[in-house]
């Protein structure tokens, strides 16, 4: 058998962030794995204005994803590769880092091309909704491509952690082993990674939090100050908890209210993430999401308007759309036209 191998699937701003840790960890790494590290690339002709060109050669000769991640060196290790199937060839470890509206049709090129006792891990915030079934991404890779798949979430947005500021992170383990070297491959001094053994409880923290992310965006559009952001957060996390527990088994109430992937990530993606940024100008202007994402993001995904809808859906067919009311505001009011200040009619009613 030869050498275990990495591969990321995916390099946008989150993928690009964690090719620069994985790229260092793996060259002196007690595994031994193989030095070079292939990241899928979704291929993309640049603007003239970034220098024109192919994504994946301006990576490959650069060493920086100019695009989705300007002004950050990637290690020389990270090679980028446009075809999927070649970037995944004989590898043993896959880190999934797509956004998650790309995730299903990545799987289904991955297909019978995935050799057995490869082990998976998600950076994906979203869930699969379809009718009334729902599951993690974990659930879903492990279920389509045969194969064991932990889940990696945390209050971790890309550019910090690639400009190397401090974070902390929550890897759910399938096993304890394969934790462990989940967390070789991405553990640092300044990207703490913390394991736990719940794989829905980290998945789940990560989709539902961009859900309140909006929420709090439409706070900061309505310029109604601290308290009120700090009021959508307790009640974002209690929803967030009470879904977990209410549709998923196993799940532990101290993986949202004690783990990075849980009260950390609402808080920083609360304050300072994308979803948060475009659901502000969404209050300011009244543009559609998609529209506003077009505008001010360059590319990169928003997940948490696409995640409302789907969580709407899903309880919708449970009816019990009622039990979350500020997941139904946030739907509401991005998708049906509903007032942006009537965000909080209803939802204090809320408790831990
Ligand atoms: N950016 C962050 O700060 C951050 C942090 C933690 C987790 N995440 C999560 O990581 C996941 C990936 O997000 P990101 O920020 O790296 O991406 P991104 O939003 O920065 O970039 C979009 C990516 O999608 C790719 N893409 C576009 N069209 C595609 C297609 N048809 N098929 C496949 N790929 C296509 C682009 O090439 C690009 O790599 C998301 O679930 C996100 O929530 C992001
Ligand atoms: O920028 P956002 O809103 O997609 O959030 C980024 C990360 O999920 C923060 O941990």
């Amino acid at each position: 058998m030869g050498k275990e191998s990495v591969c990321i699937v995916g390099s946008g701003n989150w993928g690009s962030a964690i090719s620069k840790i994985a790229g260092r960890n793996i060259l002196n790494n007690p595994h031994q794995f193989e030095k070079r590290l292939p990241m899928w690339v979704f291929e993309e002709t640049l603007d003239e204005k970034m220098g024109g060109g192919k994504l994946t050669d301006v990576i490959n000769e650069k060493h920086e994803n100019v695009k989705y991640l300007p002004g950050i060196a990637l290690p020389e290790n990270v090679v980028a590769v446009p075809d999927v199937l070649e970037a995944v060839k004989g590898a043993t470890y896959l880190i999934f880092v797509l956004p998650h509206q790309f995730l299903g049709k990545t799987i289904e090129q991955l297909k019978g091309h995935i050799q057995p006792g490869t082990k998976g891990l998600t950076l994906i915030k979203g869930v699969d909704v379809k009718n009334d079934k729902i599951q993690i991404y974990a659930d879903l890779i492990e279920k389509e491509l045969g194969i064991s798949c932990s889940s990696l979430s945390g209050a971790n947005i890309a550019n910090e952690v690639a400009q190397e500021k401090f974070s902390e992170t929550t890897i759910g383990y399938r096993n304890e082993e394969e934790g462990k070297v989940w967390k070789s491959i991405l553990d640092s001094e300044k990207f703490k990674v913390s394991l736990i053994e719940d794989v829905a409880g980290v998945s789940l923290c990560g989709a539902l939090k961009n859900i309140v992310a909006v929420a709090a965006g439409f706070i900061d559009g309505l310029e109604w100050g601290d308290n009120a952001k700090a009021a959508i957060m307790r009640i974002g996390l209690v929803e967030m908890k009470n879904f977990g527990l209410e549709f998923f088994d196993n799940v532990k109430s101290a993986t949202f209210l004690e783990e990075s992937a849980g009260v950390a990530d609402l808080m920083t993606s609360c304050m300072g993430g994308r979803n948060r940024k475009v659901a502000e100008a969404f209050a300011r202007t009244g543009k559609s999401f998609d529209e506003l994402e077009k505008e001010l993001l360059g590319g990169q995904k928003l997940q948490g308007a696409a995640t409302a809808k789907e969580i709407n859906s899903f309880l919708k067919s449970k009816k019990r759309v009622e039990a979350y009311p500020l997941f139904k505001a946030v739907y509401e009011i991005a998708y049906e036209g509903r007032d942006v200040e009537s965000i909080v009619t209803g939802v204090s009613k809320s408790k831990l």
